[in-house]
């Protein structure tokens, strides 16, 4: 049978029906005793119920399932989906049940006719409406499964569900429903599970236990698995298993050590990182902190986030990065302290503007106050907490860091080596410094002179370029020379902490030009520990020299997972200042993703945040939506290059016209 392919690897094993469809609710009228305003009050109730229970199970996850949960969340408690709701019972005099049934009904259809990634986000409009509508009737919302891995087979899955899937017992995943975009298949993708979405309706038929083989890559299905079939699926199995088993420590065969870190992001990141087997954290960014929100957090909820973080990695190392606003992470505190500095807020090429630690030079209060926090959530820790900048290009721009640092009462400082400047003279950039991270995303991105947020062009994403590695191998040789020269008695280290890190074939390499430790996302500390175990240093050098001269040229990508890219409109403010009460503004939507249900997710909750009410007219359609309603707001339709027109009132209606302006223009 075929389907598509949504999640790669592959899986032999038996069959297992999931049924999470519910009976549509009867369509009688509620008996006319009945109480409208008890009705409505039921439907509010169990939206909130299934909106706390989508945040907490937000909360427990991390990364792209943290996100799609928690926007799924924000559906449930949508206003605009209570309001219709609420309308059909006062006016209608429908039940809950039914209200909840034929409001979600109208916005799935408003959702399937825009066809696309829009029609495949009414699935989640589907799971939001049968949730609220099994609260109202007492039923259980998980599923029952064996005890033994098995293949899950379902009409559809909902995003909650899938994120709640035990990755030890389902070994893939196969749905009639549902596209490559589903945020199901997005899930089974974060989670490593083979997926194959879209199949023949046939395969809900098939005898429960049967064995099947599920390629998840070329999007099919055999019922009758032959040997290179079971070959396969035992080799992925192996390889899932490798992955899975890191022992806590990175080493060359030699004994050579190279220390392994993860990349995290948040608390749940960072448990996840301890979990398995980090030897510290090489990366901890901080912007998710200050993202998506108006005002800059105070001192003492960073540093109770940091703190939460440290108490992860007791005795272990953690890496935290200070603020990376600017370019692909605009920040509105930071744009309005540049404005009123009066420097140039539009720029032609943001990643080659005023971003990272040079944002320092308008808003110092920032970066001091964050280095308060990170200081204060030190002390109550026993993590050894180490400080690192980003986008640090001179000497001078060390040496100034360094000082921050030290008057915080931090004892450690570090740079981010991003440019080629900061590599080419390391011996200068890292003499004020204790360490340097080696931010291979952005390295390649100003080596190669190609924006990491386009799709690969003729490798020119590749960190395993020889004019990359090169400047690698000159960073450790300026740290090597910083050390001679300073005599400070300071060994300086030299990590990466960009996706070549993860790469196993590029660590090898790194490992070979001096780089002492990796850091990278947790699932790909076992598969770089392996191939490092493989090889000795020496090997690594041979590797490293080949690499060098040009003959190796790997295609690793640099990462993609970086928040929202803004290009500030260059025409704009005329929404700028705080205080505005009616503010009117026609934006061209060109975020790749459109105004749909991530970016307005995000949206909705930083508007929620503002004290403006806000309205969004699609200029092609004409429809319309409240900026407080997720659901509105992707029926708008929204793609790239059409136009919405936005009006705000109240006395923040600046900083929300704005705060669309950068959903509707970046990749949120
Ligand atoms: C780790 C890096 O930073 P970012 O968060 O920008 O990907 C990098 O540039 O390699």
């Amino acid at each position: 049978m075929r389907g598509i392919g949504a999640s790669e690897g592959c899986a032999l094993g038996p069959v297992h029906h999931v049924d999470r469809s519910i009976a549509e609710p009867a369509a009688d009228p509620r008996p006319s005793e009945s109480d409208p305003t008890a009705e409505v009050t039921r439907f509010t109730e169990a939206a909130d119920a299934v909106t706390t229970a989508l945040e907490t199970a937000a909360s427990n996850a991390s990364g792209e399932a943290a996100e799609i949960l928690s926007a799924t969340a924000q559906m449930a408690s949508d206003p605009a989906l209570a309001e219709s709701a609420s309308r059909l019972i006062r006016d209608e005099n429908l039940t809950a049940e039914r209200a909840a049934w034929v409001a979600a009904g109208q916005l799935r259809e408003k959702l399937e006719s825009l066809g696309g990634y829009l029609g495949e986000r009414a699935a989640d409009v589907a799971d939001v409406r049968d949730r609220i509508i099994a609260s109202l009737r007492g039923e259980e919302s998980s599923f029952e499964s064996p005890d033994e891995p098995f293949v899950l087979v379902a009409e559809s899955l909902s995003p909650a569900d899938t994120a709640d899937l035990d990755t030890a017992l389902v070994l893939a995943l196969v749905t009639v429903q549902g596209g490559p975009q589903s945020h199901s298949a997005i899930l089974a993708r974060a989670l490593g599970i083979p997926a194959v979405v879209g199949t023949d309706p046939a395969i809900t038929q098939i005898a429960a236990g049967t064995e099947v083989f599920v390629d998840g890559t070329e999007g099919t299905i055999s019922t009758e698995p032959g040997d290179e079939e079971k070959d396969r699926a035992a080799q992925w199995q192996a390889n899932r298993e490798q992955a899975a088993a890191f022992s806590g420590r990175g080493e060359l065969a030699c004994g050579h050590r190279v220390q392994l870190l993860a990349n995290i992001g948040s608390a749940a990141d960072a448990e996840a990182a301890a979990k398995a087997g980090a030897e510290g954290a090489g990366l901890l960014r901080t912007e998710f902190l200050f993202l998506d929100r108006a005002d800059e957090p105070s001192v003492d909820e960073q540093a109770e986030v940091y703190a939460a973080i440290f108490a992860h990695f007791a005795g272990k190392p953690v890496v935290i990065r200070t603020l990376d606003a600017g370019s692909d992470k605009p920040m509105p505190f930071i744009t309005a302290a540049q404005r009123s500095e009066g420097s140039k807020v539009s720029e032609p090429n943001p990643a080659l503007g005023m971003r990272g630690f040079r944002t320092h030079s308008f808003a110092p209060a920032v970066l001091e106050r964050q280095l308060q926090a990170i200081a204060q959530a030190a002390q109550q820790s026993e993590a050894e907490v180490k400080v690192m900048a980003p986008m640090i290009t001179t000497a001078d721009e060390a040496a100034e860091f360094a000082s921050l640092v030290t008057a915080a009462g931090l004892e450690t400082a570090g740079i981010m080596v991003e440019t080629p400047a900061a590599a080419l003279c390391a011996a200068a950039t890292l003499a004020p410094v204790a360490f340097a991270s080696i931010g291979t995303n952005d390295l390649t991105q100003y080596t190669l002179a190609f924006d990491r947020e386009l799709p690969d062009y003729g490798g020119l994403q590749s960190s395993g370029h020889p004019a990359v590695l090169s400047l690698i191998g000159a960073t450790v040789r300026g740290a090597e020379q910083a050390d001679a020269q300073t005599g400070d008695g300071k060994q300086r280290t030299v990590g990466v902490c960009g996706e070549a890190a993860a790469d196993p074939r590029l660590a090898v390499i790194l490992a070979g030009l001096g780089v002492t430790s990796l850091s990278m996302s947790a699932p790909a500390l076992g598969r770089v520990a392996a191939k490092l175990a493989e090889v000795t240093l020496a090997e690594a050098r041979e590797t490293a020299a080949e690499a060098l001269s040009g003959s190796v040229v790997t295609a690793a990508v640099t990462a993609q997972d970086s928040p929202a890219d803004d290009t500030a409109d260059a025409e704009a403010p005329t929404a700028s200042g705080a205080g505005e009460t009616d503010v009117r503004r026609t934006i061209e939507v060109t975020a790749p993703t459109g105004l749909h249900a991530r970016p307005a997710a995000v949206l909705a909750k930083a508007l929620k945040a503002l004290d403006a009410s806000v309205q969004i007219t699609h200029a092609g359609s004409g429809n319309t939506a409240d900026g407080s309603s997720v659901m509105e707001m992707m029926a708008l339709g929204a793609d790239p290059g059409d136009t919405i027109d936005v009006q705000a009132t109240g006395p923040a209606a600046g900083e929300a016209v704005e705060a669309v302006e950068a959903a509707a223009t970046g990749d949120t």
